[in-house]
């Protein structure tokens, strides 16, 4: 296994994190046709491991970099894909890792998370969440059959081990991957019918299709910054069976383009899923919480209180702005609906952050703001 050991410290080394770490790994196996997928699973596992952990080891060399990647997979890698390599190449028996080395920065933390178990967290690979749509007890068959072990952590909730396979398994009109966190901010959607909702900044539309599956009547505007995202998610809504909604690519920071898009029309509910730190999903992805700059929270919050201050004024009276993040960071969170509700005179009725530690999932934030 002498080359995986050369991978390894090559990819280390050349890594900086202003890629995902997932797109940079493919490319660089690519790069490598030699390599087997055996090969490509230990080297992600073992860079994912270093991501999580490397930061938080203590008692090694900087410059044992074998050492150190073995305290990594020892604390946190899959044994059955690592297993091997520990065994060959010698083992550390005691590893100590110390949590708040992970993450050094004093950034205060939304209400109904604590920082120890958000970093606890970091170092656990999150489940597979599920939504399901229809044919449950299909499902449930399917995935005995197959051995595929799952738990509902809500009626339509499904939580299954990380990789499992199930694309070629499930019937994709039963179901949507989604996180489960992701899927629990529904509740506060409430949607009646034939309203007109705005989704302003969609993505790929998690949250569009989700309102669409409560209530396929309501009429929905959604924009993003990206064309090709917005593409993506017309032909997702389509495939779901729900008719596609009018969808704008839009800076929806500057106040006349949202003007020229939007044109005046008024909306009964506005979901603002605000582009941010992603802290609350950073056990999917560690080299974010390795590569994180606190400096660049600024830029974050500047960007969510500009876009909710703005979409706001597109509300009906009485209607909900939706404030939405994935950060675990009150500046996101907290503090930018204190400042929304200074700029737009928007009611808050109710905040929460839906804490995923304990079911593996992220972590988000919710707030409800009402134009009175
Ligand atoms: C958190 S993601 C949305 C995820 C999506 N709601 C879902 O559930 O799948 C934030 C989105 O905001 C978009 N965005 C960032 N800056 C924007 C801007 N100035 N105007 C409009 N959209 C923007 C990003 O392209 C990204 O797709």
């Amino acid at each position: 296994m002498h080359y995986i050991w050369q991978h390894i410290r090559t990819i280390i080394d050349t890594y900086d994190g202003s890629l995902p770490l997932a797109h940079f790994l493919k490319n660089y196996c690519k790069g490598f046709p030699q390599l087997g997928s055996r090969d490509r699973r230990i080297l992600s596992e073992m860079a994912y491991c270093w991501y999580r952990c490397e930061k938080g080891i203590e008692g090694y060399e900087v410059s044992d970099f074998e050492g150190k990647m073995q305290g990594c997979l020892r604390r946190c890698g899959n044994m059955s894909i690592v297993g091997r390599l520990l065994s060959s190449e010698g083992a550390v028996d005691h590893v100590v890792l110390e949590n708040s080395r992970l993450f050094p920065f004093e950034i205060p933390f939304s209400e109904g998370i604590s920082k120890d178990a958000w970093l606890s967290s970091l170092l656990v690979q999150p489940s597979l969440f599920i939504r399901i749509r229809k044919q449950k007890t299909q499902i449930v068959k399917l995935l005995e059959a197959q051995n595929i072990p799952y738990q509902f952590i809500a009626e339509d909730i499904m939580s299954l081990p990380n990789g499992a396979k199930i694309d070629a398994l499930l019937p994709p009109i039963a179901y949507v991957v989604q996180d489960a966190s992701s899927q629990q901010t529904a509740k506060w959607f409430q949607p009646e019918k034939h309203e007109r909702w705005y989704d302003c900044c969609s993505g790929a539309g998690g949250k569009s299709l989700l309102l669409k599956d409560l209530e396929p009547t309501v009429q929905l505007t959604v924009t993003d910054i990206r064309q090709s995202i917005l593409h993506n998610l017309q032909e997702r809504i389509r495939n779901y069976g729900h008719t596609a909604p009018s969808a704008y690519v839009t800076d929806v920071t500057d106040k006349e383009k949202l003007e020229k898009t939007l044109k005046g029309k008024l909306f009964d509910n506005i979901i603002c899923d605000a582009p941010c730190s992603g802290s609350g999903t950073w056990a999917r992805t560690p080299e974010q919480a390795y590569f994180f700059d606190p400096l660049s929270l600024k830029r974050f919050t500047d960007l969510q209180e500009g876009i909710a201050t703005n979409v706001a004024q597109y509300l009906k009276p009485g209607g909900r702005l939706l404030y939405i993040t994935c950060s675990v960071f009150e500046a996101e969170n907290e503090n930018v609906v204190g400042r929304v509700t200074t700029n737009t005179g928007l009611q808050l009725i109710e905040s929460k952050l839906i804490n995923g530690v304990e079911s593996k999932a992220d972590s988000m934030f919710v707030a409800v703001l009402q134009k009175v």
